[in-house]
């Protein structure tokens, strides 16, 4: 698992080392400079006469440091300095009135070279503030970042206010009108060394995100690797920010996050891998039978859209339960046992639900029971739902509270407040509707540039456990966050979603008693199925396209890898 810990998280670890004099800069930019050699030895790795590639020669390369006014620039400065001394020839462009001292004469006596970024007019007079540093307009920093094998962003960390300011900002927008402009496709010179574009290192973070909340208050680098020191931070994994980390690497510096048992109650987001899923899984024991093993019920599909209906039954199936049931229109019901005979078309006892998908959502702004209710599945849902709930006048078919999945129109089928065994599922504008019909003035839009604040805001409101879908999904639950990005792009397909819904009914029916026991599981399970999910999707077609039942049809290959591996 990836844990992200908040910003005054880890100053309140760094706190007491820092006080007993700890080398906390020492070590992090020590490791910074060895990544950053690593990775620049792999970029220009060549063919060698056994046709093999091998790591290029670090000497020689050129990085360009890009130096802000805080302790994130002292670390790239002295970072700078391991990197000359490996043969590099590195430039530190200070970007700022004041940069960390230490590491600028560390830099220097190393025998790195510095420039001072001054305003396209030349710098009025050439005064320096840092003794002899050449000029450099935003014009020439830009050039020799281009032409560099390594940029070092080291221009803001943890200290971030809001939006990059000054000149720094200036910097950023032309670097990344440059930069964008070139092909993300490696292309390489007669040794077989890439040449394209340098590689673009974010020091703890890229300049600018927002740390905490991973948003993007203006323009930012996007890196190719961030190097983070102590432990990830939440806009590290949440997006948009995440986005613009690339391949992450956390420096243990010897912070104590989490030891102290008055201190932080957990990291403020984290991130299940594969191994963490492994071991949840609920495998059967030769004891088990199919009432033992979990039940799902759904409520999919209508004559309209019977497709969601066969893709969330299909998932489920292929998920291990020990039984699905489906309930809807005769018509649906056929396609559904046509593609997926296990299926059982009846109602009866379950242990989770998986409803709405498929479905289209009631009119907004009533219980919607004057409405045409399609192929009455939406009394079948709210059905269900009071069932789930645990409401003694609902349907009686769980015989108790059960956790369910909350898709497409059952969303707007909610009641006001729902317990934290409800896992919602919208994407960003059926959250915004859902928020929206809760007084909350936000868009699609709104939801896509702050996705932690609303889903945040939707837990609050409801009392739901919150999955929102996207290229990271987020999950918010009670005391918990999860920020998964397991899915390749080509996943954005119509269809995943309900496939999504069928992995996650099966998973909470196998952990029914526990969902509902313990509320603060749910966001775990939910994240757990996302990551299956998008594991399912690069199985299904590595690096292209992916239709929705063949990521169905991948999932039992998964679930065997991630139970073999734990
Ligand atoms: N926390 C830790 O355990 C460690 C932190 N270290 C480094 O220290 C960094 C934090 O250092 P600082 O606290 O000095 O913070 P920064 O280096 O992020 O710099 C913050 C300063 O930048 C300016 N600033 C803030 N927002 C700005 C904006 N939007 N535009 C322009 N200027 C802005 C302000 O003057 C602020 O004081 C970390 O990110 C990391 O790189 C490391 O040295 C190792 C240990
Ligand atoms: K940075």
């Amino acid at each position: 698992m990836i844990e992200a810990w908040s910003v005054a998280d880890v100053r309140a670890a760094e706190h007491p080392l820092l006080a007993a004099g700890d080398p906390l800069m020492e070590r992090a930019s020590f490791a910074l400079a060895t990544i950053v050699a690593r990775d620049v030895a792999r970029r220009r790795s060549v063919v060698g006469p056994d046709g093999g590639r091998r790591d290029g020669r670090v000497t020689g390369a050129r990085a360009v440091l890009l130096v802000g006014p805080g302790n994130n620039g002292g670390d790239t400065l002295f970072a700078g300095a391991h990197l000359v001394r490996r043969g590099m020839g590195v430039l530190a462009v200070l970007a700022s009135e004041h940069v960390h001292g230490g590491g600028l004469a560390a830099l220097r006596r190393a025998g790195g070279r510095v420039v001072e970024l001054v305003p396209e007019s030349g710098g009025e007079g050439g005064a320096s503030r840092w003794g002899d540093p050449d000029p450099a307009t935003v014009e020439d920093a830009v050039s020799r970042a281009v032409g560099a094998d390594v940029v070092l962003d080291g221009l803001l960390g943890i200290g971030a206010s809001g939006a990059l300011r000054g000149p720094a900002a200036v910097l950023v927008r032309r670097l990344v009108e440059v930069l964008g402009a070139r092909t993300d496709r490696d292309e390489r010179g007669g040794d077989g060394s890439v040449r394209s574009r340098p590689w673009v290192v974010a020091v703890d973070v890229p300049s600018g995100i927002g740390v905490d909340d991973g948003t993007l208050p203006g323009t930012v680098l996007r890196a190719d690797r961030t190097v983070t020191f102590g432990a990830a931070k939440p806009g590290l994994l949440v997006p948009p920010a995440a986005g613009a980390a690339g391949h992450g690497a956390v420096v243990e510096i010897g912070l104590a996050l989490g030891a102290d048992p008055a201190g932080p109650p957990g990291p403020a987001v984290r991130r299940l891998e594969a191994r963490d899923v492994g071991r949840l899984w609920t495998v059967p024991g030769p004891e088990d039978q199919k009432y033992t093993r979990g039940v799902l019920g759904v409520v999919a599909g209508t004559p309209t859209f019977p497709g969601a209906a066969v893709l969330v039954t299909s998932a489920a199936v292929r998920t291990g339960p020990g039984m699905v049931r489906y309930q809807g229109p005769d018509d649906v019901a056929r396609a559904v046992l046509a593609a997926r005979p296990e299926v059982v078309p009846a109602s009866g006892r379950v242990q989770a639900w998986a409803l709405g998908s498929g479905v289209p959502a009631a009119a907004a702004g009533g219980a919607g029971h004057d409405e045409p209710d399609p192929g009455g599945q939406h009394a079948r849902i709210r059905a269900a739902l009071a069932d789930a709930a645990g409401d003694p006048g609902g349907a009686t078919s769980s015989g108790g509270p059960v956790p369910t999945v909350v898709d497409a129109g059952a969303l707007s089928l909610l009641p006001d407040r729902c317990p934290p065994w409800f896992v919602l599922t919208p994407h960003a504008g059926e959250l915004a509707t859902l928020l929206q019909g809760r007084g909350e003035a936000v868009d699609r839009p709104g939801v896509e540039a702050e996705p932690l604040r609303w889903a945040r805001r939707a837990h609050e409101l409801t009392g739901a456990t919150v999955l929102l879908k996207g290229s990271v999904t987020l999950v918010v639950g009670p005391a918990r966050v999860y920020a998964q990005a397991d899915a390749p792009a080509w996943l954005a397909t119509a269809g995943a979603g309900d496939v999504l819904t069928g992995i996650l009914g099966v998973v909470l029916a196998g952990h029914a008693a526990r969902a509902v026991a313990e509320p603060g599981s749910v966001a775990e399970l939910a994240a757990a199925a996302a990551l299956v999910h998008g594991l399912a999707a690069e199985r299904a077609n590595p690096g292209g396209p992916i239709s929705a039942l063949d990521v169905a049809a991948a999932v039992p290959g998964v679930v065997c890898e991630l139970v073999a591996a734990r």
